[in-house]
């Protein structure tokens, strides 16, 4: 799905060679400041690469449109990004700015469902916890099935239990649909558990 060939960026990324493949689960670990979440923005283009490339189901990433290439690979960030409002508004916005159709009440419990947050949709989401922010985020993202989704430790802020149950039923469901996953984590259980495939990226 990816490939990359001795990609370069500032002092941070030197790769001579790296391939992720589609349809899985693909694990970025390594020591904090090794350049996971740079590596992440290279792939979805917030940044440029110094040299090298960078190939997305064999065209290099520069010649797609950006907005039209973010839409396909999607990433979601440390921090959740919450709108003012209720939970169903932060589910639909993401549909709504990206000029789709509203999903239906029952779609919207169904990743909340999926993503374990047992609230309603009617609750304002600058009340909930940044764990509870994190599963909205992560459920409207599932609500834009993008054909990649770049994950920036998704779910960093919850404890290892719910963690594990969360992202279980969430790559399932991302599977299923047929899309891709490159998740940051430093949670070993994660990996053990999720990982079809493991990057360790390395401090230079
Ligand atoms: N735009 C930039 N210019 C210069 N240095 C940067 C830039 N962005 C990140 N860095 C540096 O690059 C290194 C890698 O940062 P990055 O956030 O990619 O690491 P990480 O592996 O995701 O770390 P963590 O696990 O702590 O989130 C760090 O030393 C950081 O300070």
């Amino acid at each position: 799905m990816f490939v990359l060939e001795k990609v370069v960026y500032k002092d941070i990324i030197n790769l001579d060679y790296l391939e992720v493949k589609s349809g899985v689960v693909t694990c970025l670990v390594g020591e904090s400041g090794a350049g996971k979440t740079t590596l992440l923005r290279l792939l979805n283009r917030m940044k440029d690469i110094d040299s090298g490339k960078i190939l997305y189901r064999d065209t290099p990433i520069e010649q797609f449109d950006p907005i039209a290439y973010r839409r396909k690979v999607t990433m979601l960030s440390q921090t959740a990004l919450i709108f003012p409002g209720t939970i169903e508004h932060n589910l639909q916005v993401g549909l709504e700015l990206t000029g789709r159709p509203a999903c239906s009440l029952a779609e919207l419990e169904e990743v909340l469902e999926i993503v374990q947050l047992p609230k309603a949709l009617s609750e304002d989401s600058e009340t909930l916890s940044g764990g509870e922010k994190q599963r909205v985020a992560l459920a409207r993202l599932l609500l834009l099935q993008p054909e990649v989704y770049l994950l920036d430790e998704p779910t960093a802020t919850l404890d290892e239990e719910t963690e594990l149950k969360v992202m279980t039923r969430f790559l399932a469901k991302v599977k299923e649909a047929g899309g891709s996953v490159i998740m940051i984590t430093h949670s070993t259980k994660l990996v053990e558990q999720c990982a079809d495939q493991t990057i360790m990226l390395k401090k230079r």
